[in-house]
């Protein structure tokens, strides 16, 4: 499945072009996660929306995931990667699912250009799961409940700070066999071809990635790409289209992307908490019809966004990648 039968043309851009001097807000969301302290959670709150609509990425330290157990599923991520290629095309998925749980290696999707090996792992539906390997299973299992409980603190922030009727959200979102993890392997660099991931936004509510001390994650904010500088502490936090869309612009589903350094491999590992592909996605009252402003989005069901997007990454590769279907497609120009 996913045979790639065309490439992407683009010029590497030197790494050197990301700022050294601007680095990703630090958030402490321990005052907001340890129960009573209303001034300190209040805070967080703040500081929480003032990233999300400014920059839509932050590093967040003190989330409440042991530090350790992030570090075991990145691991235990390269430790898979690390297996013989006849071992990992096992994990290749069988039926044709989005998200599809399972392996991939970067020549059988996305671009030719583009280097990241992946597996993706979402429970409660099929998951092609390493054989011989019970430790794998064991360690996603475990970080499993801890990304979803962090995702939905940070979605109950955003509620509250965006001025939403108290559990909007968490009832909009309400179906967590649509979350998964993903792990990626990106293999060293070879002279100028450092791109690992293309330039891209993210299609889902919010993301979570954790990389390793290779670092090579870079933000595009104000015109400018930052380098979101490698912490075992940090979990990077970012907002994905999905809340773009429903606050109609107000937070930010920020581009990034991934280079790769040469002579050195990265591992990171990714966590999406997602909507369901049935649900209807459009700008909410709250913040156009209430406020005065027209919405900049069409409505539109998250399936076929999905779907757009996915068949660009295999079967439909335009020539360039600024033409991978993306959010504007839905937007209505003013
Ligand atoms: O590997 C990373 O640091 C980021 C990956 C990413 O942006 C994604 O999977 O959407
Ligand atoms: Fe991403």
């Amino acid at each position: 499945m996913h045979q790639k039968t065309r490439g992407v043309q683009i010029q590497p851009v030197p790494f050197e072009m990301a700022s050294k001097v601007i680095s990703l807000q630090t958030i402490d969301m321990s005052p907001y996660l340890r129960e009573g302290d209303e001034k300190g959670r209040k805070k967080v709150v703040e500081e929480i929306w003032k990233a999300s609509t400014e920059c839509g990425f932050f590093q967040a330290v003190n989330h409440g995931i042991p530090v350790e157990l992030l570090k075991k599923t990145r691991r235990i991520y390269r430790e898979f990667f690390d297996r013989p290629d006849e071992e990992k095309l096992k994990c290749v998925p069988q039926v044709d699912e989005r998200p599809s749980p399972g392996y991939f290696k970067s020549q059988q999707f996305g671009t030719k250009e583009g280097h990241e090996d992946f597996l993706t792992v979402a429970p409660g539906r099929l998951n092609v799961y390493p054989k011989d390997f019970p430790e794998f299973k064991q360690v996603l299992e475990e970080i499993f409940p801890y990304l979803v409980k962090l995702a939905s603190a940070i979605e109950e922030i955003i509620n509250s700070a965006s001025g939403l009727p108290p559990n909007f959200l968490k009832e909009y979102n309400d179906d967590r066999n649509s979350d998964f993890l993903l792990g990626l392997h990106y293999p060293a660099a070879e002279n100028l071809a450092n791109i690992g991931r293309y330039p891209h936004e993210d299609v889902n509510l919010i993301t979570f990635v954790y990389q390793d001390h290779v670092g090579g994650l870079q933000v595009l904010n104000n015109g400018q790409w930052i380098p979101v500088i490698p912490d075992d502490e940090k979990l990077v936090v970012n907002i994905g289209d999905i809340l773009q869309v429903l606050s109609n612009n107000r937070l930010k589903s920020a581009t990034h992307r991934v280079f790769r350094t040469e002579g050195t491999e990265r591992d990171s590992f990714a966590f999406f908490y997602s909507l369901k592909p049935d649900k209807w996605v459009e700008p909410l009252p709250q913040f156009t019809t209430e406020v005065g402003e027209p919405p900049k989005y069409r409505g539109f069901l998250y399936d076929d966004y999905m779907q757009l997007r996915q068949r660009d990454y295999t079967d439909n590769q335009p020539d360039k990648y600024e033409d991978i279907a993306r959010i504007t497609y839905y937007a209505i120009n003013t």
